[in-house]
């Protein structure tokens, strides 16, 4: 197991990255077909292997720049040999009323008999119809290139189903079906998982939708949540409230983004760069508005036991860079764009350009594709770690969907 002293958790998005969640591709992706990618939320069928070299390029490229990949099924592996998570997994994997009483208990029995690395990879992979002798209604109706349980393949994006808000970690909510298990998977890490022992959980996945792609730390204690397609205005509410009352944010902005699938989280369209700085999509840098939410004066923080009663005090919406710079306590939040013309822009913004990973101020990890967003960057003084992304992209995620920072190092 991983034996780590430094702190966990993270008050921005460009604070020096010592240890991040990545989830290395595996076979969840050689299920994906032209019939179901879809429904799984991928663009189409990638080849997998060089998938797995890209995210191992990506890995390395964290690693050789001194920062500690924890990897999302390491960890998994680790919590199974606990039969707390082992019984809490496995229900989550059969809770699923396609599945009827008898092929659920089939289900609980194969998976049960699994070893934990072997759970693991079926908890990751799924169960296809022909990996399991069922037997009843529900098995011998079953089309056969059905699941038993799904497969997982947006796990890669490991943003997702947990961010880090100061020292508490958000186990989110997800909007899609096909994702809905993941953050059992991240809930289960972190509760039992003796790296995180201790660590107080800010969120649950049983709340309004939240997802982490929507949640920018843009300085310590100002927090942007973007709602849309994902996150509903009900989640970002109960996040506020929570952040506040546990004294981790002063001010939620809520930014309402369109609800496509192009711009599916607000870090689709803009990231943090350096600790005044955006790369953002021009398209809506200047119609982008924010509704600034803060806690009533006087509303106490810390409460004994209710964390979701904060009175909130809503103003807005204004612009977002005017309402981002003035809870920062700065002049200017400074814009770099993506692309330079409306059409590089569109694809540059539909390949992730926007997707970046801060590894520290004015340092950043970006698809090598995106090579007019690249370029911008660095004439503004980023420095640009490139990785190649033609099959992991298309998932649409690009470096900061794909990880999950554990631990940042304080501005
Ligand atoms: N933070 C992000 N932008 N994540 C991208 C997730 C992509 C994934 N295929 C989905 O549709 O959910």
């Amino acid at each position: 197991m991983i034996d780590s002293a430094a702190p966990l958790g993270a008050t921005s998005e460009v604070g020096p990255l010592r240890t991040v969640l990545l989830h290395r591709p595996g076979p969840e992706l050689r299920r994906l077909t032209p019939r179901n990618n879809d429904q799984l939320l991928f663009d189409g069928v990638p080849w997998v292997a060089r998938a797995q070299e890209e995210h191992d390029a990506f890995a390395q490229a964290l690693t050789d720049r001194g920062v500690e990949v924890l990897h999302l099924a390491t960890l998994l592996a680790e919590v199974l040999a606990f039969p707390a998570a082992r019984a809490e997994l496995i229900g989550a994997a059969v809770d699923d009323p396609r599945l009827g009483a008898t092929l659920q208990r089939d289900a609980t029995r194969h998976l049960a008999g699994l070893a934990p690395e072997d759970l693991a990879s079926a908890l990751i992979a799924g169960v296809a119809h022909e990996e399991l002798r069922g037997h009843g209604l529900a098995y011998q109706l079953m089309d056969r290139s059905d699941f038993v349980v799904p497969p997982l393949p947006n796990l890669l994006f490991t943003r997702d189903s947990s961010v880090w808000i100061g020292d508490e970690v958000a186990v989110t909510s997800l909007a899609m079906p096909a994702r809905h298990r993941e953050s059992t998977i991240t809930a289960a890490i972190y509760t039992h998982h003796p790296r995180f022992a201790g660590a107080e959980q800010l969120y649950a996945s049983s709340l309004e939708h939240l997802e982490g792609g929507d949640v920018l730390l843009l300085a310590p204690g100002v927090v942007a949540v973007g709602v849309g397609e994902r996150t509903t205005p009900g989640g970002a509410e109960r996040l506020a409230r929570r952040l506040f009352a546990r004294g981790l944010a002063h001010t939620v902005l809520v930014v309402p983004i369109a609800q496509e699938r192009a711009t599916m989280h607000l870090d689709t369209i803009a990231t943090m760069v350096d600790v005044d700085a955006m790369v953002m999509y021009p398209a809506v840098a200047d119609s982008l508005v924010a509704w600034t939410v803060r806690a009533t004066d006087g509303s106490p923080t810390h409460p004994a036991d209710d964390t979701d009663t904060t009175d909130l005090a809503v103003t807005g919406p204004q612009p977002f860079l005017t309402a981002a710079a003035a809870a920062m306590g700065i002049d200017q939040l400074r814009v770099i764009d993506t692309g330079l013309d409306p059409v590089t822009a569109e694809r540059e913004q539909w390949d992730d350009g926007n997707n970046t990973l801060a590894l520290a101020p004015r340092l950043t990890v970006a698809y090598e594709r995106n090579t007019v967003t690249n370029a911008a960057l660095e004439a503004a003084g980023i420095e640009v770690v490139r990785i190649a992304g033609s099959e992991l992209g298309s998932g649409r995620g690009g470096p900061r969907c794909m990880s999950c920072p554990v631990s940042r190092a304080p501005l």
